[in-house]
């Protein structure tokens, strides 16, 4: 196995729907420190705010990932360094499975060497993307370590993504995702707000994801959160 993110600590995901903090700059955002950038959000997503973010971007060195939430979003751009395809594991019914991705298949012309596959746990279910995909989140640590477990030996999915959206995750269920898997990459993303809270959850995944930081306080507090995601 040999993937990028094999070796990144941190993602910063940026949202296209919305602001960036203050007098932010994308090339601030892409000067973190961040391992790659991803660009996605559940809501008011279009392919037209996503081509602005990607441009606005593409100039830097930073990998740029896009991960959409359904295939009226993707866009074609050379800047991009691939797509990360999610799959909601816990969703309520087949769409967010495998329903959108049949969709997709049917309507588009993939690039399958820049494809790739991400098996969301999604958590917390006030997350925009818990309330879509109908998840169910109540799940018990043994619960999420089985389902990485399926995601990564049974569905072949690269990143397996502990999602806790907007809430800070419970360490010990992010935990057993990680001990159960041996290839797939883990990913966490939520509510992570410093050095403090990087730092310990980096200690429990491979990656972690920072998302709303980015538009609520800007690149100063990303920053930080690299640090904490480094140090770990
Ligand atoms: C097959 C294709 C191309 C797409 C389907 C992909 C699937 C299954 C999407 C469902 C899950 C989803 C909506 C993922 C988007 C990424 C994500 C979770 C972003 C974070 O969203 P939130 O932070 O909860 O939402 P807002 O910030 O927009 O409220
Ligand atoms: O916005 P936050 O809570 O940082 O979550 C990051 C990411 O997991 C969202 O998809
Ligand atoms: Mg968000």
């Amino acid at each position: 196995m040999n993937n990028p993110w094999d070796d990144w600590d941190h993602v910063l995901k940026v949202d296209p729907d919305k602001e960036l903090y203050g007098d932010d700059t994308f090339e601030d955002v892409c000067r973190t420190g961040t391992d790659a950038i991803e660009i996605g959000g559940t809501l008011d997503v279009t392919a037209e705010k996503m081509t602005r973010v990607v441009d606005a971007a593409a100039e830097y060195d930073v990998p740029l990932y896009q991960e959409p939430s359904n295939p009226g979003v993707v866009i074609d751009s050379p800047a991009l360094d691939g797509y990360l395809i999610p799959t909601v594991f816990n969703a309520g019914g087949p769409f967010w499975i495998t329903g959108a991705h049949k969709e997709w298949v049917r309507i588009d012309d993939l690039d399958w060497g820049r494809t790739h596959t991400e098996a969301y746990i999604v958590m917390n279910p006030d997350a925009s993307v818990a309330q879509l995909t109908e998840a169910d989140c109540d799940l018990s640590a043994d619960d999420v370590g089985a389902y990485a477990k399926v995601a990564e030996r049974m569905f072949g999915q690269e990143i397996v993504y502990v999602e806790y959206s907007g809430t800070f995750g419970d360490t010990e269920k992010v935990a057993a995702a990680h001990d159960a898997l041996d290839e797939a990459t883990l990913f966490y993303g939520g509510g992570i707000h410093g050095y403090e809270s990087a730092n310990e959850m980096a200690a429990h995944s491979d990656v972690i994801v920072v998302g709303d930081l980015l538009h609520d306080e800007g690149v100063d507090a990303v920053r930080e959160t690299v640090k904490g995601a480094k140090d770990a």
